[in-house]
């Protein structure tokens, strides 16, 4: 895993640009799925073909091994087995993170996967897991109020992270009001950095946040290679990956870190989000699919005409017949 830290410029730095970050290849998936449906066993025969190594049939679901021998795919049949699973590799990754690194970014969607990693903020990975470490990003925000429904920062917050740690939250009421860009990427991204493991509430681009980090003792640097990504994408009407959609320009930004989206095809319309480059440079890569509107997406993901273009991952857990 690359440990170097890269020089800044006023410009985007050098691992964002095209074709020129460090990234790891994507995974060679060796599928063996028994119960799946035809349509998705279709799409997975290429896969099939491939498989080098069978695949263990565990009591929760089937598991997939690559060629060295890691797991990548895992197909879950409840929504239970699943979020046990996923605090599992989640809690292991932060175990590694924090020990090698003595930090622990990750970054997650909003969506169903908070729900999904309630595991996390339970016994025993709430009491084990070092939660001073982690440093914690949205890969994607609707630019509205930080308090209003649709807000993936209250999603999380509600749903997970202020159950995890002593964080305190201090509620800031003016930033609460705000609605506008810069406070929803100031707020999408939230720091509780040692020693007093609270929010940042300034107001700061997030690219400068990004950078700042990078620059700090406090953690590693960002991209290229110590953050754990965690998405919950493949909605079941486009199969998008943060606020990247398939068929929209900003799936090919190579330039910025983070790109502003004011014509989302799903609501809200205005939203920001990391670009696939930034993504595509953590160190792992979590795609959680849950809903059976989403098996489609998943066959054409998983088949050779993937809607996620260009995102490697390094393991995909997917709910069967949900
Ligand atoms: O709009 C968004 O949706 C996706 C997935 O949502 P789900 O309802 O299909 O679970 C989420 O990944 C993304 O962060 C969010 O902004």
């Amino acid at each position: 895993m690359a440990t170097s830290s890269p020089t800044f410029s006023t410009s985007l730095p050098k691992f964002c640009r095209p074709y020129s970050i460090s990234i790891t290849s994507p995974p060679q998936v060796s599928v063996y799925f028994k119960k799946l449906d035809s349509s998705i066993s279709s799409a997975l025969k290429i896969s099939r073909r491939r498989t080098t190594r069978a695949s263990s049939m565990a009591s929760s679901g089937i598991t997939t091994i690559d060629q060295n021998n890691k797991k990548v795919v895992e197909v879950l049949y409840t929504e239970e087995d699943l979020a046990v699973s996923l605090a599992k590799y989640t809690a292991d990754l932060s175990d590694k993170f924090a020990k090698e690194r003595g930090a622990f970014t990750v970054v997650v969607s909003g969506g169903s996967l908070i729900k999904s990693l309630r595991k996390l903020v339970e016994a025993p990975y709430v009491d084990s897991i070092d939660w001073s470490k982690w440093h914690v990003f949205w890969v994607d925000e609707r630019v509205v109020p930080k308090d209003h429904p649709d807000s993936n920062y209250k999603l999380a917050l509600d749903g997970f992270l202020s159950k995890t740690l002593e964080i305190v939250i201090p509620p800031n009421e003016e930033m609460l009001k705000k609605s506008d860009h810069e406070s929803t990427i100031a707020l999408a991204n939230l720091i509780p950095s040692e020693p007093d493991k609270t929010l940042r509430t300034d107001l700061q681009d997030v690219t400068d946040l990004i950078l700042e980090l990078t620059r700090s003792d406090v953690t590693v640097p960002i991209p290229p290679s110590n953050v754990y990504a965690i998405n919950d994408a493949l909605s079941a009407e486009d199969g998008h990956v943060a606020s990247l959609f398939p068929g929209h320009p900003l799936l090919k930004e190579n330039q910025k870190w983070v790109a502003h989206i004011t014509d989302s095809p799903k609501p809200p319309p205005e939203r920001i989000t990391f670009t696939l480059p930034v993504i595509n440079s953590s160190a792992y890569i979590a795609l959680v699919v849950c809903g059976a509107g989403k098996a489609n997406v998943v066959q054409a993901a998983l088949g050779n005409e993937s809607k996620l273009r260009g995102v490697f991952l390094s393991k995909w857990f997917h709910l069967k017949g949900s």
